[in-house]
């Protein structure tokens, strides 16, 4: 199949993941929709703090231009209720110097001439003295407004004392003036009525006007301008933590890696979301505005409709350049929110900073300002403060689109006007958006991957021929040397002369037309890892988890690698995928070495990759998943809709096409990965254990497809089923730490690791007592011919093992028995060779003695005759115990030790023989341990001798 290249298929990969990105905030609508609509709520909480502020000077004219002020004529004394938070009964005032006839004659009059509303007596209460009057106020609290004390001094003159509850009360943001409310008018009513006894007329003209001094209009305390920068940052905040959470959810799956070992192009990844990012923000913008002008703000609807959205706009834009430049210093998306309030936190303060003023004065220096201005909330707080500012009053024009390079009329000296704040927020944001790149580049990945620091300054970087060459570990871990990798060479015939036919090949520059891929040497050493304790930190040893692959895989033929967990399998594959780099050796896929930047870009046009787990977005249908990375892959977009259909059909998905792969079980999930690495028809392909979850069915029609898959590629396939690598390989390899320790085809590997051949002899139905003797004559037949017993038996048949080194006898052996089938009983006689799964378990039990022999690793064999407890080597056979020499036993006794491997593989003791004398003439082997000096182990345990198994064969055969 032709696929796409260059332009078009960047074009291509943009559109798809355009698509998918659209598709992913589709399914996560609550999100999208906190994205979109966030501001209405915060655009509302605004609008009531305003509403509130204005209240809250509602009875007060500072916030009014002044010009003609209004003269307040004769207050009337008000009732006692209309006092806020007065309880009832109340009285309108209180008065003290009732012992006077003249005193009680005016506050008599008070009442009687109260302007438009006389007071009756019982709203008033008489005193003798002052002192009375504060001790009924004292336990008579919030039940009278004010009082008056009057002293008759003589004929002609009579003094007053005012006193009032002159605490400024609100009620529903409704302010009340003590002074204008009640004290003017009382005094007023006091010194008219005091005025016309004096003189002795009663209708002695007292007009009294009040009337404030003409200002202009104080500027309006504007909810957007203080608390408006802290609203419109947090509404930023929902786009801020979804981007960055978006980012690294993809990178923490891995469907980001996954989607660069199909050929994504780095470009398009970021160009995608950046697009989609900024269409959001760009609807969330216009939302904000309209929102604000639908509450009629004076700061939305005053300044030009282009000015307040470009702010928003760049504003949130930059807070997404933000995001995608903090991203990849996270690793885990569920910290995407605990950044995000971090910086919301960090950002509230700053903005406080700003809106006091620092540091955009004439008295702080420009560096100042350009360090404050780097971060995106400060512009923004500054930016709504000049808009603010520009629409205090009413009567403010605001700013508009051709004035906003200018200071705004009321603020003439500013240092930053609106169009410097545009340059700065579109400045840092392609800042932003470099530096984005470059940590994505050079901080290591999901895998532990990273571009050096300096990989941009290589020219072949540019023309992108080179420069993408992967370090792993962290930016300061290049200290250090590496170590010389060591050459070992294999123990097994096959391996090793599949190792000299590749170097032979790669020395004499042979290329095998048969030939699909072919590791030379192939090296993989993880380096080590800081590990810190409470009070020191370590370097742990670097890891060698592939030491050195010698193989030709060939065309049209599938090659299985086996082998224990931990064996360097999924190792092998990371490192001809191009997920980890290479520490030794090279691979060459298709001509194409996996070293070389170009062979690596072209290797990922020509193979199809199933990892071992499933790398796919719960949010997306099985067919998106398949259109998305067709589309990668370069497919036609022509041919991309029934490529899908077939490739569901071929995996049995149809029907859960439509279905969300989220809820697809474990198997389907499988299915559709093996799916996607059959896609574009590529030339190798990798499947890491493809069936594991699949039910038996299933599998079987999994293998299926695999089997038909293998006409004209090469297939690599690791499993831990033995019967699929049975079924579906042609050559096997079993690797073990890091090594290839057999390969060849099943058969071969059963001849010649297996234990040997099976033998299992089913009997005919007959009475109790003769089925017993045909069992015994049977097992004395295998017993005087081969010297072997059986393995299992039941009524029903007999099961021996028959090893290797009797394989020349059994022509004879099974002749005769054949010939004897009636006098044994016997209904049928099988023959098979030993299974790969014994194979396997031989293969990584030989792997673990080995290492365990190289470590010097010991084990704790506690004996059951004695309760001692000796200290041997892991995997030691045949072993002395220390001080058991007697005169019976000159030379000690010695035990034979079973070991088992547990679910690690690791090898433990499962029991030992009964105690057999030593034979004479067995030479105790050098151990690690024992050829120690001190004969007790570091546990204080005595160590036991080895023995070698050889020598104990021979001192039996003697
Ligand atoms: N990033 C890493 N850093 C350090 N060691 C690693 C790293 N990745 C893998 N290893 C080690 O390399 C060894 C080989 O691992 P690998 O995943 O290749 O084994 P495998 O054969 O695929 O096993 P399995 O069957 O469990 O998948 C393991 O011991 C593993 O712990």
């Amino acid at each position: 199949m032709n696929l796409r290249g260059g332009f078009p298929l960047l074009w291509q990969q943009y559109a798809a993941l355009l698509k998918k990105n659209l598709m992913l905030s589709w399914r996560n609508k609550t999100a999208t929709f906190m994205q979109l609509f966030s501001s209405l709520f915060f655009i509302f909480l605004l609008f009531s703090i305003q509403k509130a502020i204005e209240s809250r000077y509602a009875a007060s004219t500072v916030y009014e231009s002044v010009t003609d002020p209004k003269t307040l004529l004769m207050p009337p004394i008000p009732p006692c209720e209309d006092k806020i938070y007065t309880k009832v009964p109340c009285f309108d005032f209180l008065w003290s110097g009732n012992a006077s006839a003249a005193v009680r004659r005016i506050v008599t009059n008070i009442m009687t001439n109260n302007p438009g509303r006389p007071i009756p007596k019982r709203k008033v209460q008489s005193f003798r003295t002052p002192s009375e009057v504060d001790s009924w106020l004292l336990s008579n609290p919030m039940r009278c407004p004010g009082a008056l004390h009057f002293v008759e001094r003589n004929a002609t003159v009579i003094s007053y004392g005012i006193q009032t509850n002159s605490t400024v009360v609100a009620q529903r943001g409704n302010y009340e003036d003590p002074t204008f409310k009640f004290q003017i008018p009382l005094q007023l009513a006091a010194e008219r009525e005091i005025a016309r006894y004096l003189i002795g007329d009663p209708s002695f003209s007292w007009t009294v006007g009040f009337k404030e001094f003409a200002h202009p209009a104080m500027e309006n305390p504007s909810a957007v301008a203080t608390i408006g920068p802290s609203f419109f940052l947090a509404i930023a905040m929902f786009g801020f933590v979804l981007q960055i959470s978006s980012l690294i959810a993809e990178k923490e799956l891995k469907l980001r890696q996954a989607m660069n070992m199909m050929g994504l192009y780095d470009s398009a990844y970021w160009l995608s979301w950046l697009t989609w990012e900024g269409f959001l923000t760009l609807l969330s913008s216009l939302f904000l505005v309209l929102f604000g002008m639908m509450f009629q703000f004076d700061f939305f609807l005053h300044n030009s409709f282009e000015v307040v959205f470009l702010v928003f706009f760049l504003f949130q834009l930059n807070m997404i350049g933000f995001a995608f430049m903090l991203s990849p210093f996270i690793s885990k998306s569920s910290s995407s929110t605990t950044v995000g309030f971090s910086i919301f936190i960090v950002g509230f303060m700053t903005q406080l900073v700003t809106l006091f003023g620092f540091p955009y004065t004439q008295i702080i220096s420009r560096n100042l300002r350009a360090i404050w201005s780097l971060f995106p909330p400060n512009l923004l707080a500054q930016a709504l403060s000049l808009l603010s500012k520009a629409t205090s009053n009413p009567q403010d024009v605001g700013v508009s689109w051709n004035g906003r390079a200018k200071c705004p009329p009321n603020n003439t000296m500013c240092v930053i006007t609106i169009d410097d704040i545009y340059k700065w927020l579109v400045a840092t944001f392609f800042l932003w958006f470099v530096l984005a790149i470059y940590f994505d580049n050079i901080i290591p990945n999901a895998s532990g991957v990273r571009k050096s620091v300096f990989y941009f300054l290589n020219p072949w970087y540019w023309i992108g021929k080179g420069g993408s060459k992967v370090k792993e570990g962290g930016i300061c871990s290049c200290i250090g040397s590496v170590p010389q990798q060591d050459h070992f060479t294999p123990d097994d015939g096959d391996v090793l002369e599949e190792e000299n036919i590749v170097k032979h090949q790669t020395q004499e520059g042979v290329v095998d037309p048969n030939v699909a891929v072919q590791t030379r040497g192939l090296a993989k050493r993880y380096p080590g890892n800081w590990q810190c304790g409470c009070c020191k930190c370590k370097m742990t040893p670097p890891y060698h988890a592939l030491r050195g692959l010698w193989v030709n895989f060939a065309k049209d033929q599938l090659f299985c690698l086996l082998g224990p967990n931990g064996a360097g399998k999924t190792t092998t594959i990371n490192c001809l995928t191009g997920i980890t780099p290479v520490t030794g050796g090279d691979a060459i896929i298709y001509g194409n070495s996996i070293r070389s930047a170009v062979g690596m870009s072209n290797i990922r046009r020509i193979i199809g990759v199933c990892p071992q787990f499933d790398i796919l977005w719960d949010a997306l249908s099985g067919q998106e998943h398949l259109h998305l990375f067709a589309s990668i892959k370069g497919l036609p977009p022509a041919s991309i809709k029934s490529v899908a259909q077939s490739s569901l059909a071929e995996v049995r998905l149809t029907e859960a096409a439509k279905v969300r792969a989220g809820s697809y079980s474990g198997g389907m999930k499988r299915r559709l990965s093996v799916a996607i690495a059959l896609l574009g028809d590529p030339k190798l392909v990798i499947l890491d254990e493809p069936t594991t979850g699949m039910d038996p069915i299933t599998r079987r029609h999994v293998w299926d497809i695999i089997n038909d898959a293998k006409k004209g590629r090469a297939i690599i396939l690791t499993t831990h089923s033995m019967e699929e690598a049975d079924i579906l390989s042609d050559r096997i390899g079993i690797m073990a730490k890091g090594r290839l320790r057999c390969i060849g085809t099943s058969i071969r590997l059963k001849s010649r690791f297996g234990t040997g051949f099976i033998a299992n002899v089913s009997f005919l139905g007959s009475n109790n007592g003769q089925t017993t003797i045909h069992h015994e004559a049977v097992k004395q037949y295998f017993k005087d011919r081969l010297d072997i017993v059986p393995k299992e038996e039941n009524k029903a048949f007999l099961t021996f093992v028959i090893p290797h080194d009797r394989e020349k006898l059994l022509t004879k052996f099974f002749e005769e028995l054949q010939d004897r089938e009636k006098e044994f009983g016997i209904s049928d006689i099988q023959l098979s060779l030993t299974t790969l799964e014994e194979v396997f378990l031989n293969i990584a039990r030989q792997a673990e003695l080995e290492s365990a022999a190289a470590e010097g690793r010991l084990a704790t064999l506690t004996l059951t005759f004695s309760g001692a407890s000796v200290s041997i080597p892991l995997g030691a056979k045949f072993v002395g115990i220390p001080g058991t020499e007697s005169e019976e036993n000159s030379r000690g006794i010695m035990v034979e030790v079973y070991w088992e491997q547990d679910d690690s593989g690791a090898l433990c003791i499962s029991g030992h023989s009964t105690e057999i004398p030593i034979p004479p003439n067995v030479q105790p082997m050098p151990s690690t341990a024992t050829s120690q000096r001190n004969f007790f182990s570091r546990s204080g345990l005595v160590h036991g001798v080895v023995i070698d198994p050889n020598e104990i064969n021979i001192a039996e055969n003697h």
